[in-house]
């Protein structure tokens, strides 16, 4: 594990930025899971008006780690949030994208978006194995849509499970433990000091520390790295 610390959250967008470049870079087709959330739109801003024009987008192939069971067009969508920060403003054809249906019936799509990824992401001993999953991480803890009140489902034999929000009742489509932790390199991204203590927590864990839906993320790879800004990483 590594955690890369940058001063403001502008640079966490611009270092990952670079990153995503070069790993992108080096693949014939590079397949990444998305996540929603307020880092990763800071840096899918970055991404289009930076390196828009470096990359081959044809070779790059989106897929979301998480969505939220409403339509597309509405705000709480984070295929919305994507579109509207990096997918409107980038060459990239339109089937190199796959979403998660956030408006059918959410049983249905965790099992038709299984088997998206099944179909589409190259697998290791059976396993979808993406190159890259981004990751953001909420202020309780939880990654993708595993919440702390639900954290058995991220050890679901499932690819894709279904969700509930602990406030809201809103239901989600997330991936599980099994996909996450089988790609190639999972990345974090996440800024603000609401996060600070969660992060000390698990990149620092103490012997009577609880365990998060975040603290379960270790990529077999070994390839995790936290892209942090100083007021997420100030307990570090
Ligand atoms: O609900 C969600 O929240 C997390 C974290 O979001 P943040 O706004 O607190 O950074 C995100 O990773 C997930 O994809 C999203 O659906």
């Amino acid at each position: 594990m590594q955690a890369r610390i940058y001063s403001t959250k502008q640079e966490v967008a611009e270092k990952f930025s670079a990153f995503f470049k070069d790993e992108a870079k080096n693949q014939d087709a590079f397949h990444v899971a998305l996540s929603g959330g307020s880092t990763p739109k800071i840096v899918f801003d970055y991404l289009a008006s930076h390196f828009g024009t470096d990359i081959d987008w044809s070779k790059v192939f989106f897929y979301w780690g998480d969505e939220r069971c409403v339509q597309p067009t509405d705000d709480e969508s984070n295929y919305k949030m994507t579109v509207q920060h990096l997918l409107s403003k980038i060459e990239i054809p339109a089937g190199n994208i796959f979403r998660i249906l956030g408006e059918n019936d959410p049983k249905k799509e965790a099992i038709r978006y299984s088997d998206v990824l099944e179909k589409n992401v190259p697998n290791e001993n059976g396993v979808p194995k993406f190159d890259l999953v981004i990751l953001g991480m909420g202020d309780d803890g939880h990654t993708a849509s595993v919440f702390p009140h639900e954290i058995m489902l991220w050890d679901a034999d499932e690819n894709c499970v279904v969700a509930i929000h602990p406030e809201s009742g809103q239901r989600r489509v997330s991936i599980t433990g099994k996909i996450i932790n089988n790609a190639a390199t999972v990345a974090f991204l996440v800024t603000g000091s609401s996060k600070a203590e969660k992060v000390e927590e698990i990149i620092r864990p103490k012997a009577d520390t609880t365990i998060y839906p975040a603290t379960l993320v270790k990529p077999s790879s070994n390839k995790l790295i936290w892209f942090l800004d100083e007021d997420a990483a100030k307990g570090l």
